[in-house]
């Protein structure tokens, strides 16, 4: 069976109340393709507004949920908050929060896990850096990355998981992974998820790529057959180039 394409526009700390409005009108009012699921991540203080602007087949993502239940964790979003406003996506294991804010692969496994167990879909991220690319360890460090999530999941859990590849190395850089090169990694993932999961889970699970995707490279690399949709980060607080990537699989 084909797998749905996942398109998720993710705005980091960007965009306020307008933004909310422009690409909530421009997607509402646009035809989407069947076969295509589109997902937005606004910034944690616009996730209520984005719910309630955005048409109910568009998903809303939080960038973060805690591991934790709930309790004394400043500044930290749990599951249940999201469920409240009825938000279903989370991204997790994103290289800025990896980077940024020293999570661990342990961490993100329970995160992921505890999400998933919760009934939060999850956009989970791998990728590796540019040093790792070149000295020849992209694989080593997906793979790793990957064992910290399935790590804590049953093969049941996998339904409710994307896996987004971000080389680090193409984050907000405009140096866009090649197709060929985006397309092996995702091939390796796929081969990984077969061999660790199940086969079955492989087949199912969307592999999604991100880094520097934009208007115009979107189509090529979805003409890859283990590509299957983008986590999209400038491009997707542009209404038109965020529309025209979800429009991009012929
Ligand atoms: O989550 C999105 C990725 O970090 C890609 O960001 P970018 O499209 O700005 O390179």
């Amino acid at each position: 069976m084909p797998r749905t394409q996942l398109i998720g526009g993710n705005w980091k700390m960007n965009g306020d109340r307008n933004l909310v409005d422009v690409i909530s009108a421009t997607l509402n009012g646009a035809s989407l393709a069947s076969g295509v699921e589109v997902v937005v991540a606004p910034p944690a203080p616009y996730l209520a507004l984005a719910r309630s602007k955005f048409a109910g087949h568009i998903g809303v993502a939080a960038q973060n949920a805690s591991s934790e239940k709930s309790g004394a964790f400043t500044g930290e979003i749990s599951v249940d908050m999201l469920k409240d406003l009825s938000i279903n996506w989370v991204i997790l294991g994103h290289s800025e929060r990896r980077e940024l804010f020293g999570e661990s692969d342990d961490t993100i496994g329970r995160k992921v896990v505890f999400a998933v167990k919760n009934g939060i879909k999850v956009i989970a991220c791998v990728g590796e850096k540019l040093e790792h690319r070149e000295a020849g360890k992209t694989t080593e460090v997906v793979f790793r990355q990957l064992e910290g999530i399935r790590a804590h999941l049953t093969p049941e859990d996998w339904a409710h998981i994307v896996v987004a590849y971000e080389p680090v190395w193409a984050i907000g850089t405009g140096k866009v992974a090649t197709p060929q090169q985006a397309q092996e990694v995702h091939e390796q993932i796929r081969s990984w998820l077969a061999s660790h999961v199940s086969p079955a889970v492989a087949e199912a699970t969307r592999i999604i790529y991100g880094g520097s995707v934009n208007a115009k490279n979107s189509s090529t690399l979805q003409s890859e057959k283990d590509i299957d949709g983008f986590l999209v980060g400038g491009a997707s607080l542009k209404a038109d180039d965020f529309l025209t990537i979800c429009h991009s699989k012929i």
